[in-house]
């Protein structure tokens, strides 16, 4: 792969990273080390929020924390005033201890247990998005126990196939989330809570999946939802206020990814539901939008350190780096693709063919095929771009790795979020089968 991307360098030939050099981010915080540009972070949340304000629509934009979860994050998130969705109690209690205004937290997951339900409870959130009847039947009974009023999204699948990975689509009608929007289960779900004395339903909610770079599936999941909450509306009076769309902008991963902007996505959808409504005069409904991978994904840069090398006359030239599978299991997982250059060596000729294995003992655990690299020895920085969203957000310690370092760059200073795990970490949750006698 011939890598077209600009990348910006600084007078020593070096990859900058929100102004800051990688190879002196490296040097300083070691590797692997997750940097992210908080800059066009930043950048992005302003410019979902933005758009929405600018077509005078009310919203909420909530970003999908499963993508990349810390105290810090979340703190720019709240910086920037966006909302958040969250999938479990420990995205919950991240979020709680990031000092996170609770009404603007949405809780996501299809499998909620009873203590994470009374956990977002007590918090106070802002909305429960429902998934199926046990959850509902649940929440009812957890309302009327603590006499406290909780507003729901419908999670409903309407049957849009995106265009993307298998294991990343959400919307089709086989799927283990929500509420079939197709066979009346969607109707009844509604049916059971919609005069409820303490549930307030909000409206609909659908993700279509992720990694898409068209607007259509969105444009025509919202049309399903809006004309079903117009339904409600004849039938039961009821007036649905807010169209929740989910997330799945796709971003720029190499240079065959052309991603649409964020104003794009949230024009199209906006100016469709404004249509939909202006012609079946159903109010225009709040509508949200969840995005997780556009707001952090190519933000993050992973700096490792280039190892040993093995080359296979004919065949392939390994380049092995000081992580792998364990910190980005994506390229395992999803045959994900991604670009990388040498940061210590931008200005270099790539006249090199290699792989990217990591350092597990997998032997597919190989980061990138076929890239195009200079020459590189022992010690040279590896830079694999866009690796911020379900990167360590999906990371283990598959041979007892630790998890890598995260840092924040923003205006060309550097800050750690997150301390790389040492070995003491690793085995902090070990016992000993000695453990009686050792005491
Ligand atoms: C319900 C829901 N909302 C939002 C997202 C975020 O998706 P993405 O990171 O593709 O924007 C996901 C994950 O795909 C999701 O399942
Ligand atoms: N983890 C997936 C996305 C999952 C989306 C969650 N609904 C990825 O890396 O692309």
């Amino acid at each position: 792969m011939v890598s077209t991307l600009h990348y910006p360098v600084n007078q020593e030939g070096h990859l900058t990273i929100a102004g800051a050099d990688a190879v002196e981010l490296a040097k300083e915080y070691g590797t692997p080390v997750i940097a992210y540009n908080i800059d066009l972070v930043r950048q992005r949340a302003r410019k979902f929020k933005d758009t929405f304000d600018e077509l005078n629509v009310k919203s909420q934009v909530a970003y999908a924390s499963k993508a990349f979860s810390s105290i810090a994050i979340y703190q720019v998130m709240k910086e920037e005033g966006l909302s958040l969705d969250v999938v479990s109690g420990g995205e919950l209690y991240t979020a709680l201890k990031a000092d996170f205004p609770p009404d603007k937290i949405h809780f996501h997951g299809n499998n909620k247990s009873y203590q994470e339900l009374e956990m977002a409870f007590d918090a106070n959130i802002g909305c429960i998005v429902v998934d199926n009847f046990d959850e509902l039947l649940t929440l009812r009974q957890l309302t009327k126990e603590r006499k406290q009023r909780m507003a729901i999204l419908l999670r409903v699948t309407p049957g849009i196939e995106a265009h993307t990975h298998t294991y990343i689509t959400t919307g089709q009608q086989d799927s283990k989330f929500g509420f079939d929007l197709g066979n009346g289960q969607a109707d009844e779900a509604f049916r059971l809570v919609y005069d409820d004395e303490y549930i307030e339903v909000l409206g609909l909610h659908c993700h279509i999946g992720s990694q898409i770079f068209e607007t259509n599936g969105f444009v025509a999941a919202a049309e399903k939802l809006l004309l079903k909450m117009q339904q409600w509306n004849e039938t039961y009076q009821y007036t649905c206020p807010v169209l929740n769309l989910g997330g799945g902008f796709g971003i720029r991963y190499t240079d065959e990814d052309e991603p649409l902007s964020p104003e794009i996505y949230v024009k199209e959808m906006v100016l469709a539901i404004k249509r939909l409504s202006n012609e079946s005069a159903f109010p225009l409904p709040e509508i949200w939008i969840e995005p997780g991978r556009s707001l952090v994904g190519d933000a993050g840069t992973t700096l490792y350190t280039i190892g040993s090398q093995k080359k296979i006359p004919g065949t392939r030239h390994y380049v092995a780096v000081d992580g792998g599978m364990s910190d980005n299991i994506r390229p395992a997982l999803y045959q994900a693709k991604y670009d990388a250059k040498v940061a210590n060596r931008m200005t270099a000729p790539t006249n090199h063919i290699v792989t990217i294995a990591g350092k597990c003992c997998e032997s597919g655990d190989k980061l990138i095929e076929d890239l195009s690299i200079p020459e590189v020895q022992t010690g040279d920085i590896l830079a694999m771009f866009s690796t911020g969203a379900y990167g360590y957000a999906m990371a283990s310690n598959y041979n007892r790795l630790p998890r890598p370092a995260v840092v924040f760059v923003e205006g060309g200073q550097s800050q750690l979020v997150i301390r790389r795990e040492v070995y003491e970490d690793i085995v902090r949750n070990d016992l000993s089968l000695y453990e009686s006698e050792e005491k």
